[in-house]
């Protein structure tokens, strides 16, 4: 392995590898920090600083993230037709890393805090920046990332495919590890207490370290300035493309009669004007909706038991498996099975390689559906629109018989709560004295458990003839009268000790808490203080009892799914793009992640599937339905090496030029060539493989 220069280009090479690629790789892991390491808070500083309900907040956090996914188009145009990738990377950098300077603004608290009690007291400050920051956040990083991608491949010669695979591969582990570490670090700095005038929970730590990462990531990537490679841009190459388009399929259309004859491609009837073949976009076709499910999952997880002895994994914390499993399998794939595969003389195309990793995440949704199976079976009962939930409590000192309308009778034990599903329109007569009812749903809504996963709920009723107050150490949760319940309380998993008092007598009352269940405290009439036999405990909803370490496998295949994917997709779209629209189909690559991320929203949406184990066997299907259209499409794909066929069709021009000099209107005419996408006929005549 020896330092040398480029004798094409003059750049330094390290062990066969352009030196530039080291300040890409660099830029990028930053950047990801940057970026995942904002995210990983954003929906807590919208609920608990904004003070944004669920749904503002998580609709806010979902169309942040399909903006990001939407603007590289923006970047990819930009960088090919106009400013080159290398400028827009550079300007870009700068409009996110203003915007994430302004996210860690908009959590200072004390700049609006004039009270000084530490709460902002203009939001409408806050809001406004923050809504600002993240639409230049979702511009910047949207914009660079095909950028990035396209201008780290542009590195590298023709005779250095092996090491821009090995690249495409090593960049996929910097964007993972750059997100495992922030998803880790952001948190622990948003736990942080800090401020001039109040601590309060440190937003503006937690959003400053990606914002400092994101200058990082700029300063590194212009240190590297004078090593790149830098490819001009050529035009607006995407109004040709669409021109193209809009010819071909107007021309298809004035000759719908039979009388014409079919064409081999529907992009040939552009060829009376435009000199091109656009075979491109056929494996654009594919849908990525492998990595939108890993959301999916963490609902999942909240269903689980996340005790891991030691170590008690939050459900969202069962994302950084992705990340982990990714920084193992990518090397362990390009290192062991690829040359293996190899070894074994089978010609393991990319878009072979692409094909399996959708069948491995279609592996992957099976498992999700016999793990949601499982779940099912300890789920409880909760009722449907028409019916509502009804608890039974027996108050007295000894059981009763209760008899509800259309039901057998019951001997509910002293004490007890039980749970009674029932319909709408049911009523109650004649409850024994000792028997209080609760109504836990109304009627027209469907119980559908609770959603905040970190937390357990719990309530008390007070069975004594004085009032009871409950507090913990954190929190005080009021007063309950005599013979009165209290609302349901959010407490975090784990255990938890309640004082109880009663005018100047207190106890204190201690008991576990499993992920996912929620509880009723019945204060006995005949309280001890000091006696936990005095408070008795019902189960409203058990714990979860399905162990999170079940999911384990799904994340395995779909990662090893993405590897094999998206991996081998970043390197195939840049091979196989033409030079003045490497950047653009890189952007189209990403776009699918948005379409699959849309599409998992609209079958989820319009299916109306009531058994989320049931949604997960769709997918699976839908990706085995993809994958055979998509092989389908793979098997008539010829592969083509656009260098050569540039070289080609430049060739071509120059021969045809030589020869047409004369020729009146010709200099127009090929001047739409040279435009125009260069995929002609004789891309064909280059085919080097089929799949
Ligand atoms: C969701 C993970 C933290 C990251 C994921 N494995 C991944 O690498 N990506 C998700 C969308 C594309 C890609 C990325 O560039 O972040």
């Amino acid at each position: 392995c020896t330092d040398k220069e480029d004798p094409k280009n003059g750049k330094m090479v390290v062990c066969g590898y352009p030196l530039s690629i080291f300040f890409i790789v660099v830029n990028e892991f930053c950047e990801r920090f940057s970026y995942y390491g904002m995210r990983a808070v954003l929906v807590l500083y919208f609920k608990y600083f904004l003070r944004w309900d669920d749904d503002l907040a998580t609709s806010i956090y979902h169309t942040f993230v399909a903006l990001c996914y939407l603007t590289p188009i923006l970047g990819a145009i930009v960088a090919d037709s106009w400013l080159g990738k290398f400028k827009t990377i550079i300007y870009l950098s700068i409009v996110y890393a203003v915007g994430q300077v302004a996210m860690a603004v908009s959590a200072i608290h004390d700049i609006t805090d004039s009270d000084r009690d530490g709460t902002p007291d203009s939001m409408t400050f806050h809001i406004v920046l923050s809504m600002v920051g993240l639409f230049l956040i979702a511009l910047g990083t949207g914009g660079i990332k095909p950028c990035v991608a396209a201008f780290g491949g542009d590195q590298f010669g023709e005779h250095q495919d092996r090491q821009r695979r090995t690249f495409f591969s090593v960049f996929y582990l910097c964007i993972n590890g750059g997100s495992l570490l922030s998803t880790i670090i952001t948190p622990v700095l948003r736990a942080q207490e800090c401020g001039i005038y109040s601590k309060q929970k440190c937003y503006s730590l937690a959003f400053g370290v990606p914002a400092a990462l994101m200058v990082v990531a700029l300063v590194v990537f212009i240190i590297g300035s004078g090593m790149y490679y830098k490819a001009e841009p050529q035009g607006n190459i995407m109004l040709d493309v669409c021109k193209c388009i809009g010819f071909a399929i107007k021309n298809r259309y004035r000759h719908r009669s039979k009388q014409y004859p079919k064409r081999q491609h529907w992009m040939d009837w552009a060829e009376e004007k435009y000199d091109v073949r656009f075979n491109l976009f056929s494996f654009l076709k594919c849908l990525n909706i492998l990595l939108i499910m890993l959301l999916q999952w963490t609902l999942q997880a909240t269903t689980m038991d996340g005790n891991f002895g030691a170590l008690v994994i939050q459900p969202d914390q069962m994302q950084t498996v992705n990340p982990i499993l990714i920084l193992t399998l990518v090397p362990i794939m390009d290192s062991l099975i690829y040359p293996l595969i190899k070894k074994c003389g089978l010609n393991f195309t990319p878009l072979k390689r692409m094909t399996v990793g959708m069948l491995l995440a279609a592996i992957a949704f099976v498992c999700a559906a016999l793990v949601q199976i499982q779940i099912d079976k300890t789920l409880p009962t909760f009722p449907s629109t028409s019916q509502s939930q009804l608890k039974l409590l027996n108050m007295g000192s000894n059981s009763v018989t209760v008899k509800l309308p259309g039901n057998d009778a019951l001997i509910l034990p002293a004490a007890q709560v039980y749970p009674f599903i029932n319909n709408c329109n049911t009523k109650f007569t004649n409850l024994l004295p000792e028997v209080i009812l609760f109504k836990s749903a109304a009627c027209t809504i469907t119980f559908v458990g609770f959603t905040d996963y970190f937390l357990v709920y719990f309530r008390f009723v007070n069975g004594m003839k004085t009032a009871v107050n409950v507090s913990t150490a954190a929190a005080d949760f009021g007063l309950i009268e005599p013979f009165y319940y209290s609302n349901y309380s959010q407490i975090k998993n784990g255990k938890a000790t309640f004082t109880l008092r009663s005018g100047s007598q207190s106890c204190e009352y201690s008991t576990n808490f499993g992920f996912g269940s929620s509880y009723t405290f019945f204060i006995h009439s005949t309280l001890v203080f000091g006696s936990n036999d005095s408070v008795t405990a019902v189960e409203d909803i058990k714990p979860n009892s399905v162990h999170m370490a079940l999911q384990i496998p799904q994340y395995f295949f779909i990662t090893a799914g993405e590897v094999m994917f998206s991996v081998t997709g970043l390197e195939f779209s840049y091979s196989q793009a033409p030079s003045n629209m490497k950047a653009v189909l890189q952007a189209g690559w990403l776009f699918t992640v948005a379409i699959g991320n849309f599409i998992v929203l609209i079958v989820a949406e319009l299916a109306k599937i009531p058994k989320q184990w049931a949604e997960y066997v769709l997918f699976a299907s839908l990706l085995v339905a993809v994958c055979v259209i998509f092989s389908i499409m793979a098997y008539f794909y010829t592969y083509i090496d656009p260098t050569e066929i540039e070289a080609q069709f430049k060739k071509k021009i120059n021969e045809d030029d030589e020869d047409d000099k004369s020729k009146p209107g010709k200099a127009e005419v090929e001047m739409v060539k040279r435009d125009s996408i260069k995929c002609h006929d004789e891309y064909d005549k280059a085919t080097q493989t089929k799949m």
